[in-house]
């Protein structure tokens, strides 16, 4: 658990954070919102020290950070940042061993890390882990940049704009990557990005920073539904409310028995994307199908449209 309390940061006569209380809840992704300059990535950082509070405490499970020495604590949490930070003569399996060699893990130990973790973020070992930095695609780097912060099993992981240098296509692929992977290693997740769809998208949590102040802190049908603030309403926009908040849910809780024929969908499906292919082929109802790819039954027209009134 991470809990900031009365968090300040002042450069000059500049308040850029302005007494920030949140409580960041273990294996959740906390999503950090708001415009250019309004402390998200000073907030950020000074939860890793690379940035030191003016006043005010940062409590990991219990131990204020001002005790734990400032290359500790960078070793134990990772850091990724946009631009994905990776250095250019170094190879892939390289960049990624960086922290495991800091910490001294023996060679077999660090090996056997690296290949696991190109195999988490599908580059196959022999193919990319003799590569240099230039030759890969940016997706490629931005999993590598991931990686390698996740190296050395860190409990929690500091994310600033990942994936802003990306482009729309292969963003959404590596937002949806980046919750499978954040929930098969239990890891908390702090990520800071100035995309409201992104914050709302990933964020099991939302907090709307606005001139170095938290407005808002909730889950994000309530940043939808109940903006606490004229800032936030217009962050989040007046359109399409209705299908954004399908978008936050996947059909799972809407299967219901049956069969019908056609091209299956998965449980992790958004209701959004049910929606809009049921109306594209012009059916009432679609095959739902399992993780395993075993049929699991279908998920209807109505049953989508009901989930879109009901949240009004
Ligand atoms: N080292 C520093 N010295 C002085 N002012 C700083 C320093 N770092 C940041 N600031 C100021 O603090 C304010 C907040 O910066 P910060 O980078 O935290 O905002 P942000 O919300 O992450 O913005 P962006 O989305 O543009 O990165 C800005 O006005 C910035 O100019």
């Amino acid at each position: 658990m991470i809990e900031l309390r009365s968090i300040t940061k002042i450069y000059g006569e500049n308040i850029v954070v302005d007494s920030v209380s949140m409580t960041i809840e273990p294996r959740t992704l906390t999503a950090i919102v708001g415009t250019s300059g309004s402390g998200k990535t000073t907030l950020l950082r000074m939860i890793n020290r690379l940035v030191e509070p003016t006043s005010g405490d940062i409590l990991i499970d219990g131990a204020n950070v001002r005790d734990v020495a400032p290359y500790e604590l960078r070793r134990r949490i990772g850091y990724a940042i946009q631009g994905y930070g990776l250095f250019p003569h170094r190879t892939v399996a390289e960049n990624i061993a960086t922290v495991p060699q800091l910490l001294k893990w023996d060679r077999n130990r660090i090996a056997a890390r690296v290949d696991e973790l190109l195999a988490l973020f599908q580059l196959d070992p022999a193919d990319f882990a003799g590569r240099y930095p230039h030759e890969l695609s940016g997706g490629q780097q931005q999993r590598v940049g991931v990686a390698r912060a996740l190296a050395a099993k860190p409990n929690i992981l500091l994310m600033d704009e990942p994936f802003g240098a990306l482009d729309p296509i292969i963003r959404a692929k590596a937002q949806e990557d980046l919750k499978h992977i954040q929930r098969q290693t239990d890891t908390t997740v702090v990520l800071v990005t100035h995309d409201m769809d992104e914050a709302l998208g990933l964020g099991d949590k939302v907090a709307v920073m606005d001139g170095g102040k938290l407005v808002q802190y909730s889950v994000p049908d309530d940043i939808l539904l109940k903006p606490a603030t004229p800032f936030v309403e217009q962050l989040v926009g007046s359109g399409d409310k209705a299908l954004r908040l399908l978008a936050l849910r996947s059909v799972d809780p809407l299967v219901e028995n049956g069969h019908v024929d056609g091209d299956p969908i998965t449980t992790e499906t958004s209701q959004r994307d049910a929606l809009s292919e049921i109306l594209w082929r012009g059916t009432q109802a679609l095959p739902v199908v399992g993780e395993e790819g075993a049929e699991v039954g279908i998920v209807s027209r109505d049953s989508l449209l009901n989930a879109a009134e009901r949240r009004r």
